[in-house]
């Protein structure tokens, strides 16, 4: 299957288990690989036949700041129902970063899968 992916996409936004964390916004880094029929969009050249990911990125730091959570399994699994839901996507790969996490790494993080790839 095609896809329209997503990567680094870092926004503001509050999140955290402590409660240190409820009270300021932290980086997240996000990739976002979205399964698609990209040919559709092509035939023609129609934006609208396909994922914008200009408007995806928009929304997704958008939900994430009207959805605070603790974990980010939980938004992950949060913004990947909002995805499939809002924009028919049949498949997603999403993998969430919270680079400034735990001193002396780089970044840490989770990565999710879900629907079916047809
Ligand atoms: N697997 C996870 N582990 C931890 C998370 C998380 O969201 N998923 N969160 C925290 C704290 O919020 C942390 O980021 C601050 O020290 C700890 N472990």
């Amino acid at each position: 299957m095609d896809k329209v992916f997503i990567k680094g996409l870092r926004i503001q936004t509050t999140i955290g288990f402590y409660q240190w964390e409820k009270e300021i916004k932290q980086t997240l880094v996000l990739n976002i690989a979205m399964g698609w029929d990209t040919a559709r969009a092509a035939e023609n050249d129609e934006l609208d036949k396909t994922l914008d990911y200009a408007e995806i990125s928009l929304a997704v730091e958008k939900f994430a700041n009207e959805n605070p959570v603790d974990l980010i399994e939980t938004l992950a699994e949060r913004i990947a129902s909002f995805l499939m839901s809002t924009y028919q996507i049949p498949w997603l790969k999403l993998a969430i970063d919270k680079p400034g996490a735990v001193h002396n790494t780089e970044t840490v993080g989770v990565e999710i899968e879900r629907g079916q790839i047809s």
